[in-house]
């Protein structure tokens, strides 16, 4: 697969990085405005780094789009003239729809909207993805680009900007949940190192429990809640604090700011 990558910053060098790992492209375009920071991935031999965004569009099939979203159009404007119908167009840009894209690059284009997490650079994004017409005759190659890299699912499109909050976003609220954990463990003794590594792989367990048995999270609860023992004790005093409920609140807050956002 011929993948270019337009806009290797955080995210995009993050799913260049899940990529090269998995030996998933036979080549790659890296491009950005100053690439001398990344010129050190030209090491994987089939990696070029370049400014040069109609370059990395001829030579590649797969363009994956991961700039701000200001970027964007100017960039598609960039390059329109050199899309042909070999080109799968991914954007990763929060909040810039399909019929956009497609008002600039047309409607006949395969283009996909996709969702990835950061965890992208480690193989375990959680990705949405959703497309145009056109598009739903190569969404099944995206979603084999993106499970190379983690778990994908396909979503209506008004569903995107929930699953931003969810599983872009998320990342955020889960790493709160292990550091405060973290606080816990180093207050009942345990050094800050060795605090992070209990709370880290309890979590790693926990997802793999539900990913591995399918179970809902109540039924894993009840088999490490002994009656009049330590974990219920501990469980109803964080839902007397809140625990869910400011969970769903944050949710629903970020839910509510990334609307305005996209209104605005
Ligand atoms: N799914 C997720 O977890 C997240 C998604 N995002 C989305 O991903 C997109 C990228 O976000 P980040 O990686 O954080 O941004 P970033 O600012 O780190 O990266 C953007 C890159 O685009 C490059 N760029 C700018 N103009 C360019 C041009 N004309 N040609 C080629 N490259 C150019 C910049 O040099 C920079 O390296 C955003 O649209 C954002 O909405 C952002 C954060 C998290
Ligand atoms: O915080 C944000 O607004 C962006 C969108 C998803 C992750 N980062």
């Amino acid at each position: 697969m011929k993948i270019a990558i337009i806009g290797a910053g955080n995210l995009g060098l993050s799913i260049a990085k899940g990529i090269l790992h998995t030996n998933g492209a036979t080549t790659m375009y890296l491009t950005k405005r100053h690439i001398e920071i990344i010129k050190e991935y030209e090491k994987y031999g089939n990696v070029t780094v370049t400014q040069d965004n109609k370059l990395a569009v001829k030579e590649s099939d797969v363009l994956i789009f991961a700039v701000q979203p200001g970027h964007f159009e100017g960039i598609l404007q960039e390059v329109k003239e050199f899309l042909t119908e070999k080109h799968v167009i991914i954007s990763t840009i929060t909040g810039f729809s399909l019929e956009k894209i497609e008002s600039i690059i047309g409607k006949d284009a395969y283009i996909i909207r996709s969702m990835p997490n950061t965890a992208i650079s480690v193989g375990k994004s959680m990705t949405c993805l959703c497309s145009n017409e056109a598009g739903a005759k190569r969404i099944e190659l995206a979603k084999a680009i993106f499970n190379r890299m983690g778990h994908s699912m396909e979503i209506p499109e008004s569903q995107m900007q929930a699953a931003t909050v969810i599983c872009a976003s998320g990342i955020a609220f889960w790493m709160r949940l292990i550091r405060a954990t973290t606080q816990g463990a180093i207050q009942l003794g345990f050094d800050a190192k060795e605090a992070q590594e209990l709370a880290m792989h309890t979590c790693n367990g926990a997802a793999s429990l539900l990913i591995e048995s399918g179970n809902h999270p109540e039924e894993e609860i009840d088999r490490v809640t002994t009656p009049m023992g330590c974990t219920i004790e501990g469980l109803n005093e964080m839902e007397h604090q809140g625990l869910s409920s400011s969970l769903i609140r944050g949710i629903v807050a970020s839910f509510e700011k990334i609307s305005q956002i996209r209104k605005g």
